[in-house]
């Protein structure tokens, strides 16, 4: 009886734990970042989509930008094709492009299904939606990769209207060029794209990793905390690959921007978002100013 006792109580301090927090972020523009990486399964999905909604309920206003990229991978090798990444960028030929457009769909309304069934309004959209997100071609390093898009204008009037209207915007990063073309575009480029048009206070990106390690071999080198400046002293020297690359670039691009503050986040753990967001202790690695430092 009295271990029930302490159980409540413990929930009890949880919540007020959390109440400046929710006072802090009342009204304000979270944008979250949902990797394909961290969507293996239905129930991680859940816990995930859970948390924002949660975010949503007690006052946020949560903006999904979703990816999708092992699920396009999968679905480009059942064609029998190889999927080719060029640093951290899928070449995209014309079929790749049908195909990705394809699963970011179905992922995207996947996702509007899980929000609409804890009863609360979603509307998935592409970046194809309301002149969301406008691109011309992108190269890596001078190298042609296809149809791969790089983002040259957001218009956010499509979002306003959806959270004025107390819907859940959740988006694939899917976009088009002056000549109506679509293009493929890292799902990391178009979520601090819209946390920039938007002015979010908060960027996350959820992903598959505890967050940033200086030598991703060496645990014992995890960073849980570092400025734009260092971020991108990290890139030059070489310690980032993959598709982290994209994804700091991205970090310290929204810090320089105007986004209060960026976060990796484990999306593997359940409830990796709600613990960053309402506890002291902070998790995964909090990207922040150069000012903010000082
Ligand atoms: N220095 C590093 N620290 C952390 N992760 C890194 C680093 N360098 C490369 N990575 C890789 O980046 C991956 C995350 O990027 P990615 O697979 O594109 O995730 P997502 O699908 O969530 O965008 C990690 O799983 C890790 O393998
Ligand atoms: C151009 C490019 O690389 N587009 C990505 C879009 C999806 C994505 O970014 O998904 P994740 O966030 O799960 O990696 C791709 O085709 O994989």
């Amino acid at each position: 009886m009295e271990k029930d006792m302490e159980q409540v109580m413990k929930k009890a301090e949880v919540l007020i734990e959390a109440l400046p927090y929710i006072q802090k972020f009342n009204r304000k523009i979270i944008v979250v970042k949902y990797g394909g990486s961290a969507m293996s399964n239905e129930e991680l999905q859940k816990n995930v989509i859970k948390d924002v909604t949660l975010l949503k309920l007690v006052g946020f206003k949560p903006i999904i930008v979703h990816g999708g990229g092992k699920e396009i991978s999968r679905w480009v090798g059942k064609v029998g094709k190889e999927a080719k990444f060029v640093n951290g960028l899928r070449v995209t030929d014309e079929e790749t492009m049908e195909i990705a457009e394809m699963v970011l769909n179905k992922v995207n309304k996947s996702l509007v299904t899980m929000v609409e069934e804890l009863g609360v309004k979603a509307v998935g959209v592409s970046g194809k939606d309301g002149g969301l997100l406008q691109v011309e071609k992108k190269y890596s390093d001078g190298q042609d990769i296809g149809y791969v898009g790089e983002i040259t204008g957001v218009n956010p009037d499509i979002l306003f209207d959806m959270l004025e209207k107390d819907y859940l915007p959740i988006i694939a990063p899917i976009g088009l060029d002056k000549d109506y073309h679509t293009y493929n575009i890292n799902a990391d480029d178009a979520a601090c794209a819209i946390a920039k048009a938007v002015h979010a206070e908060k960027l996350a990106f959820l992903t598959d990793i505890e967050g940033l390690y200086k030598d991703i071999n060496d645990k014992s080198t995890f960073i849980s905390r570092l400025t734009a400046s260092e971020a991108e002293g990290l890139i030059h020297d070489g310690y980032i690959g993959g598709g982290m690359l994209p994804k700091l670039n991205n970090c310290t691009s929204a810090i320089r921007n105007g986004v209060n503050r960026v976060h990796i986040l484990d999306g593997r753990l359940a409830h990796c978002l709600l613990l960053e967001i309402f506890t002291n202790q902070g998790i995964g690695t909090a990207i922040v100013s150069d000012e903010e430092e000082k």
